[in-house]
């Protein structure tokens, strides 16, 4: 049991047996998914823990008081959502006993700037989004203080490694009294996806739609190809290993051209083709060399970098398929040889997972 849920408890066992009050904002490739999820839930044991009384997405929310059906969202929100404020999902979850918990599966700056308000006043906050902890330290340490003011959690399994269980791993690690040394590995589903497809003959782009249909990028793929997605991955995990660097501190190697960096997101699918000679070098060599390029993220001695490398065949980072993450961690009980950890690190359903996992330990 959680410590809100046992305090609830001893105030009231009524309040300690309410569901949870959840508002879901995003629904989107990752949204969608957790809409899924939890209509498949209705009727057990873990649905009766979870009321869903808020939905939104960038053009329309929808409020109900006392539950909204998972499976008629999508469609409400079309046909009768009202423009949303994100000022109004603080009154939206009050009333009731249950706990309170955002489920943020939008990739938006101005939601993620809300998290530490949220967390500050009693409400939980889930999320897939990278922009509360990926970004600046002071926003980092301000979602710290948040949690300890309100007495909340913030479940972020789902930003790295699309749930799997990597930031948990580094914290238990350094609660068990471990340092960690070094992390490397493929940190992005879609650039795992991408290289494991790519076979130096087909159009790099060509692939590039293929990710970003199968739902693997980032609403704006140039954000997975610039290596920022995994900027802010390496950046959670570092600060979760105790290296609290600046975003700005990671050297990054993008593979966005300078001009395709520059377009306007509605001309980025025409301009694609420009990856494709710089891709198919980079090939070449590795080729060549009897290598496979994988986009590697490395904190070692405190320094991290990220970037294309191009590795022996036979390398414990080459190894994986689909969209795998793969990322070795070094600590004082696995010094020679890291611990590794592997699994699909993009996809819908694997976040929504994710996600809705954290929400039930925050719930315990
Ligand atoms: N697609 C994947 O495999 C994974 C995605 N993520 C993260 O999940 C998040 C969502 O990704 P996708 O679902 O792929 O993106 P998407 O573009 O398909 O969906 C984003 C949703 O957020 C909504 N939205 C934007 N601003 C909003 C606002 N102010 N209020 C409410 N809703 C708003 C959009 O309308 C849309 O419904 C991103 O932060 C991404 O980095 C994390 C792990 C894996
Ligand atoms: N675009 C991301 C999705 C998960 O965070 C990736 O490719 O890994």
């Amino acid at each position: 049991m959680s410590a809100v849920v046992a305090e609830l408890a001893a105030v009231s066992p009524q309040a300690a047996r309410a569901p949870a009050r959840v508002a879901l904002l995003g629904t989107g490739t990752v949204g969608r998914a957790v809409l899924e999820r939890l209509a498949s839930w209705s009727g057990t044991p873990l649905g009766a823990r979870l009321s869903l009384v808020y939905a939104a997405n960038s053009r329309h929310a929808l409020g109900g008081r006392f539950g909204l059906l998972p499976e008629g969202v999508a469609d409400l929100l079309q046909h009768e959502g009202q423009p949303g404020r994100l000022s109004a999902v603080e009154a939206v979850l009050q009333g009731g006993y249950g706990p309170r918990l955002v489920v943020d599966a939008t990739a938006s700056e101005d939601v993620a700037a809300h998290h530490a308000r949220w967390l500050s006043q009693g409400i939980h906050v889930v999320t897939a989004c990278k922009l509360g902890q990926g970004t600046s330290l002071a926003r980092w340490q301000a979602i710290r203080a948040a949690c300890a003011e309100g007495g909340t959690c913030y479940g972020d399994s789902a930003t790295v490694g699309a749930g799997l269980p990597l930031i948990r791993s580094i914290r238990e690690l350094r609660a068990g009294g471990d340092r960690i040394h070094a992390i490397a590995g493929v940190l992005s589903g879609s650039l795992a996806w991408l290289f494991n497809h790519y076979d130096g003959l087909r159009a790099f782009s060509g692939f590039v739609r293929e990710a970003r249909e199968a739902g693997y990028t980032e609403p704006d793929p140039r954000d997975d190809l610039s290596g920022e997605d995994v900027r802010r991955k390496i950046v959670i995990l570092a600060r979760a290993a105790g290296v609290e660097l600046e975003s700005h501190d990671v050297d990054v190697s993008s593979l966005v051209p300078a001009a395709l960096a520059q377009l306007p997101k509605a001309d980025v699918d025409a301009a694609l083709p420009q990856l494709d000679q710089p891709l198919r070098d980079h090939f070449a060599v590795a080729y060549r060399n009897g290598e496979k390029l994988r986009f590697i993220a490395r904190l070692e001695n405190g320094k991290v970098r990220v970037g294309l490398e191009s590795l022996p065949g036979d390398h414990p980072l080459a190894g994986g398929a689909g969209t795998d993450n793969r990322v070795a961690i070094w600590s004082d009980r696995y010094s020679r040889q890291p611990l590794v950890i592997q699994g699909p690190g993009a996809g819908a359903e694997v976040t929504a997972a994710g996600l809705l996992d954290d929400v039930l330990r925050i719930l315990g």
